[in-house]
């Protein structure tokens, strides 16, 4: 296919779409709060796809629906309806006992995946994401669910056992923490705002959740499922824009945790909302720019194929993804010749095409942004290598390679988020160490190399400035049940199954001294086998 023809695929007419595919719009005129849809009929914001169609006024991103643009008035009463709901901690979802929270988790499962037709295609249209990823995000994101259920059984089991030490006898919970504020992000809208959402939830946390700008009306379906199986006020959305309505749910002093996935500006800016910072819990995952490292020792070939999949998986658009390449000099023509090849042997097309890897971008702002790097490289002395790599055509960019990126360069320093892999040789590992350390960041790196003893003279410089070391394999964020954290401005705290599940309780003690005047009392305890976090038969 010539470069003009394959352009041309980008854009087709709505009837040339395959019926499975397309999508009537959807217009949300209403919200959950304090355990009813509530209907609005102000403002709204319209969403639209990041597929361009053709219309008589040329190309233009399709419009998909709408949702309410809510303000600060309805995001205090969805605070207010969250603290009563968690009442101190003495509310009807904190006091439940694991047994019941765990039916209300499974009930919501059910109801999700009666939606998930929907879900998928809405993931797929808002975003821009391929249809099989899409597809991959919701099922990942009911793995994650049971999983975490099933996480919930092991801290049953652990808070059902006691302690003794020093005369004392003690049983050790995890108890709620109180009011959680959510926020996920657009690359992962519905698995990544659950990785904080399902943990918070089933600890017996009560919720405020305000869906990511794109990848929001992805959620309405599900928001009869969270109605439905959850008592009322514990789960409560929030819309409108983020800055009209968050700092003020934050300067309120009421949001016990905050649980947010995205840029670590905003993230910071609502941390400093927060009148009494030392009361405020954080969990966060946030800016990255994860580093591949090829020796002059590495699979080549290997490296290149892990190298794309870290780079340009759903268009390079993840916290995880590898942003940037070091390269051994003595190895660096193969390697580019390799990457260059396997870049444009990528499939570029539409979320639904069979095989796609490269899909339209739905940061409006961000094919201009990328065109201004690449330029940015270029005056500096660098080149993309590989045919056609930069190009845009309207919210599409082809992938681009790089070469030779130097710390003059915005490819060098910041977070491109985006199909553009910046290449940097280098002579000496003292090279790309030291990038590490003047690094902002500090979420994974890969190294790639065959030389068991390179490699293993490679982690320890590593492991200390960054959260994970990748061998000869891709950044990536799963298996769910490994931790996933980052240091310096990439994260706080510490999310997978079990580490949600503490990031969002914490440990407390019912502690009784072992003596005859409370003998019938620890009998009690002991054999109470109702086992629930916040409830004992009495109090010491
Ligand atoms: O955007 C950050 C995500 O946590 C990346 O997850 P992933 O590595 O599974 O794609």
């Amino acid at each position: 296919m010539s470069f003009q023809d394959q352009l041309r695929s980008l854009f087709v007419d709505e009837s040339q779409i395959p019926d499975e595919f397309r999508i009537e719009e959807v217009h949300q005129r209403e919200y959950l709060s304090n355990g009813e849809m509530k209907p609005w009929d102000g403002d709204v914001t319209e969403v639209y796809s990041p597929v361009c169609l053709p219309t008589p006024d040329g190309l233009r991103r399709k419009l998909i629906g709408t949702y309410p643009v809510c303000t600060e008035k309805e995001a205090m009463e969805a605070l207010d309806a969250a603290i009563a709901a968690y009442d101190n901690g003495r509310g009807e979802w904190p006091t439940m006992s694991l047994d019941q929270r765990i039916k209300c988790m499974e009930k919501f499962v059910y109801k999700m995946i009666e939606q998930r037709t929907l879900v998928v295609k809405l993931l797929m249209w808002e975003i821009g994401k391929s249809y099989a990823d899409s597809a991959k995000e919701f099922d990942r994101t009911v793995e994650y669910i049971n999983a975490t259920i099933d996480g919930l059984k092991d801290i049953d089991r652990q808070s059902s056992r006691f302690e003794m030490a020093e005369g004392i006898i003690a049983q050790i919970r995890r108890s709620p923490i109180g009011v959680v504020l959510c926020m996920g992000p657009f690359n992962y809208p519905l698995n990544e705002t659950f990785t904080t959402l399902i943990p918070a939830l089933i600890m017996g946390n009560t919720l405020l959740f305000k869906p990511p700008k794109h990848g929001t009306l992805l959620h309405y379906p599900l928001l009869r499922a969270f109605q439905e199986a959850f008592p009322k006020g514990v789960v409560n959305t929030i819309y409108g824009r983020g800055a009209d309505v968050t700092p003020g749910l934050m300067q309120t002093g009421k949001i016990n945790v905050l649980a947010f996935i995205g840029s670590s500006k905003v993230a910071n800016g609502l941390k400093k909302s927060h009148p009494k910072i030392n009361r405020l819990r954080a969990v966060l995952s946030l800016d990255a720019k994860n580093a591949a490292i090829v020796t002059k020792h590495a699979d080549l070939k290997l490296a290149v194929s892990e190298c794309i999949l870290g780079s340009l998986s759903f268009n390079g658009q993840r916290c995880t993804a590898i942003k940037m390449i070091f390269v051994h000099k003595e190895v660096a023509d193969d390697f580019l010749r390799l990457l260059s090849e396997s870049v444009s042997n990528l499939k570029i097309g539409l979320p639904w095409e069979k095989d796609v890897k490269i899909t339209p971008l739905p940061e409006p702002h961000k094919p201009d942004y990328l065109k201004e790097c690449i330029e940015d490289a270029s005056a500096n002395g660098a080149r993309v290598v590989n045919e056609n790599g930069g190009v845009t055509a309207e919210s599409f960019v082809f992938p681009a390679v790089v070469y030779p990126v130097n710390d003059k360069m915005k490819l060098y320093r910041e977070e491109q988020f985006g199909p553009v892999i910046p290449v940097v040789p280098y002579e000496s590992i003292e090279e790309p160490i030291q990038y590490q350390i003047d690094s902002p960041h500090g979420m994974q790196v890969s190294i790639f190399s065959n030389d068991a003893k390179e490699i293993s003279s490679l982690i320890d410089p590593f492991v200390n400035l960054v959260s994970r070391v990748n061998i000869n394999a891709q950044c990536q964020r799963g298996p769910d049940v490994f931790p996933f954290t980052g240091r310096k401005d990439s994260a706080e705290g510490t999310l997978s199954v079990h580490d949600a599940l503490r990031s969002f309780s914490i440990r407390s003690l019912v502690a009784t001294k072992l003596n005859d005047a409370n003998k019938q009392i620890i009998n009690e305890i002991v054999h109470d086998n109702d086992s629930n976090f916040l409830s004992t038969k009495f109090i010491l």
